[in-house]
């Protein structure tokens, strides 16, 4: 057998596993990390497959609808998906080569069904679907697309559209420890195709294939992955040394981890979450980038640590828990795992935290909303809800911040508003608020 035939299978294997292991509940990105035996140039593959028929798959499904009958084993149902996402998608892999390699892993897998996969693949080979709703086209659940529908009309395809592609890595570059020509230079060196961002000094589009692990830069702290909409709360909440500051979510500290970059580590800063695992993990994001003593880790409910912490901090971000309907293009299951009524109660969860953090900030001070989301029950309505309650608590207009001119056209009532794919970024949501109280009631 060719050598490069067998490697593209074993690539094909690794991903069928992947597909197995997110199917019992695995989170994507840990199921790919366990291929990480594999060659480089296969485990690119192996996760462009994963990515790819998550991403696509309600199209695939419907794709070969009409010529399946009855149910199907999840592994051949795997099998099958993973070769009509290849003939759909991936010009470089003939369509011979995704069929005799699907009826390959079946026949090792599940032999009674060899016939019925390469009958299923010859006649969808040559009949592409038709007819297909929207939600089917672009493999989105209905009611996000009825939701978006109401609310972007002409635009929806398009956000759609960009749900769909393949997002850019993007790397922030800690501009306190290096530049962003060298780290481009680094990533010239190994090959990699990259370009600076045209909107934000310190990100870097990645556009080959980097597994991070093996990259210098990373290893040595100089690089954190944040998408180029998350950077932008650091620059709104424009913390100044020796601020007081408090991250209430901080989750594995994308964002402070920025605050301390853009501060070179002269804030001070406590970070709190209520997930010990999580903060495991910003413990070791801190440790690798060398910043381990720059900030406080607390496990906590911020809602308690508001209240116990009335008027101690200057500058609060709160990167709230939100259902995540803006970064559907990098968390490619998550379509599938959420619902219309997940919606009230986060945007309950988030008026208490948002309020929370209203009792936690000095007079004078300024808190920083945002949610990798734009549904309005996550974004203006909680910021209207707490404004409509705290009297003493205004809207700044973000404009300021921004690091870029053409951002502005993204603001709207004060707030920055970027739906998917807008700019090439994720959708995202950042108010800032100033509150002028004299005293915590
Ligand atoms: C959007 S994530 C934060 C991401 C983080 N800012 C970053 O940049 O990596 C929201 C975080 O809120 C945390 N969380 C949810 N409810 C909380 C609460 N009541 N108190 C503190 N943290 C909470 C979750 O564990 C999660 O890590």
């Amino acid at each position: 057998m060719d050598a490069s035939v067998s490697r593209a299978g074993l690539a094909r294997d690794e991903a069928l596993k992947a597909l197995a292991r997110i199917r019992q509940g695995y989170p994507v990105s840990d199921a790919i990390q366990q291929a990480k035996g594999l060659p480089a140039r296969d485990r690119a593959l192996m996760a462009t497959l994963v990515y790819g028929v998550l991403r696509h798959l309600r199209y695939l499904d419907a794709w070969m609808k009409p010529f399946v009958r009855g149910d199907l084993e999840p592994e051949v149902q795997d099998i099958l998906r993973m070769a009509f996402y290849q003939m759909g998608f991936l010009d470089r892999v003939p369509d011979y080569a995704a069929v005799n390699a699907a009826v390959e892993q079946t026949r090792a897998r599940a032999p009674r069904a060899v016939g019925m996969v390469n009958a299923i693949l010859r006649r969808g080979q040559s009949k592409k679907p038709e007819q297909l709703s929207l939600g089917e086209r672009y493999s989105h659940p209905d009611w996000i697309v009825e939701r978006w529908q109401a609310r972007y009309g002409p635009r929806l395809e398009s956000i759609l559209e960009a749900n769909n592609a393949v997002p850019p890595l993007t790397l922030r570059v800690d501009l306190d420890r290096t530049s962003r020509a060298e780290v481009l230079e680094e990533l010239g060196n190994l090959g990699i195709d990259a370009e600076p961002s045209p909107y934000l000094p310190e990100a870097i589009r990645v556009r080959g294939s980097l597994w991070l692990e093996d990259f210098e830069p990373f290893r040595r702290g100089w690089v954190t992955v944040q998408d180029e909409s998350g950077m932008l709360v650091a620059w709104v909440l424009d913390a100044q040394p020796g601020d007081e500051v408090l991250d209430m979510a901080a989750g594995l500290g994308g964002k402070a981890l920025h605050v301390l970059e853009r501060s070179g580590g002269a804030v001070r800063l406590t970070c709190l979450d209520i997930s010990r695992p999580r903060l495991r993990r910003l413990e070791e994001n801190l440790s690798r980038t060398g910043r381990g003593d720059q900030a406080a880790i607390k496990e906590a409910n911020a809602v308690q640590f508001g209240n116990s912490h009335q008027g101690s901090f200057e500058r609060i971000i709160l990167d709230a828990p939100c259902s995540g309907l803006g970064v559907l293009r990098r968390r490619v299951d998550a379509r599938w795992k959420k619902q219309a009524n997940d919606l009230p109660a986060f945007h309950e969860t988030q008026v208490e935290l948002l309020d929370a953090a209203w009792r936690a900030c000095r007079a004078g001070g300024v808190i920083v909303y945002s949610t990798c989301s734009t549904e309005p029950e996550e974004t203006e309505a909680v910021v209207d809800e707490v404004l409509a309650r705290r009297p003493d608590l205004r809207r700044e207009d973000v404009t300021p911040y921004l690091p870029h001119p053409d951002l502005a056209s993204f603001v709207k009532n004060g707030a920055l508003s970027l739906t998917p794919g807008d700019l090439g970024m994720d959708g995202f949501y950042i108010a800032r608020l100033r509150v002028k109280k004299e005293a915590v009631q």
